[in-house]
């Protein structure tokens, strides 16, 4: 007589072990948000600017993608855990966004609500100066601006010292189909030992800019570039990556014909991380 195979679990038991789950998950990050307040007392958070730790979150963000197996798309992984670090990021320490809508709205309200949630406030701006000036005014705002384009040259406010940094370059983790793809730079007062340096953001004013400089720089480095008319010039915000040095940079920009009128270092990102389309992760 041949065994009957077992009868499969009823709705009702995988139902049950659904709710299970969703107590667990749910009784987590209670005890996630339980830690805070040893966190702030430890970490000293009402001291420098902003609670959020770029290197941190950078690093966190490339574990979650190396270890992510089955079938929930790493969109949603990477959306959840973006709300939650982002939210205990603010109740650590509240702060809001300032966007700079200028190049559009719909990509950079997405990026906003993918990488901090809806907890968080989000105020619009219509230029990168204004959102970068409200950062300025605040103790541990942010300011969202676009990575790859700019009307005027935002981060000449960056220049000075003990004023807001680039801090992070979104998203942290880069792929074909990214629902929030748009590439924005975060600009925040956070304490030093909380940036991630590998690519350092520079800004550059040059005169005798022209389209062949522009690709002498090209395959050294990404450059956001608009004119700047006091030195017949223009204003380059330049991020780096190793081999590539800053010095190695000035050399090419003489090189090439322009004349550097001046530098300063605006901030700093993690290397930028890429997941091809078979889902192997690259640096
Ligand atoms: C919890 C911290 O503060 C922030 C929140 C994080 C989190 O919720 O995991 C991680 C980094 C910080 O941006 C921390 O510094 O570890």
């Amino acid at each position: 007589m041949s065994k009957l195979p077992p009868a499969p679990p009823s709705l009702n038991e995988l139902r049950q072990e659904i709710d299970s789950i969703d107590a667990q998950v749910h009784q987590l990050l209670m005890s996630r948000g339980d830690i805070i307040d040893r966190l702030i007392s430890v970490k000293q958070t009402q001291e420098v600017g902003s609670a959020f730790r770029p290197a941190r979150e950078a690093d966190m963000m490339r574990r979650l993608v190396q270890r992510h197996r089955g079938i929930l798309p790493i969109d949603t992984v990477e959306g959840i855990w973006r709300v939650i670090i982002s939210t205990f990021t603010y109740v650590q320490a509240p702060f809001s966004l300032h966007a700079d809508l200028s190049l559009g709205e719909s990509a950079m309200r997405d990026s906003a609500r993918f990488h901090f949630g809806f907890t968080v406030p989000y105020i619009s701006h219509f230029s990168a100066q204004a959102a970068v000036e409200a950062v300025a005014k605040s103790k541990g705002d942010l300011a969202l601006v676009s990575a790859t384009s700019g009307q005027t040259p935002w981060w000449h406010e960056l220049e000075a010292e003990g004023v807001p940094k680039i801090i992070a370059r979104l998203p942290f983790i880069e792929r074909a189909d990214h629902p929030a793809a748009l590439p924005v730079f975060v600009v925040s007062r956070v304490a030093d030992s909380a940036m991630v340096t590998e690519v350092e953001c520079w800004s550059v004013r040059v005169s005798g800019w022209n389209a062949e400089i522009a690709r002498a720089l090209a395959p050294l480095a990404d450059v956001v570039v608009v004119p700047d008319t006091a030195f017949d010039g223009a204003s380059l915000l330049v991020s780096i990556s190793a081999p590539q040095t800053f010095d190695g940079i000035k050399a090419a920009l003489i090189a090439a014909g322009a004349s550097v009128r001046s530098s300063a270092l605006v901030g700093s990102h993690a290397t930028r991380y890429t997941v091809p389309a078979d889902g192997a992760s690259q640096a």
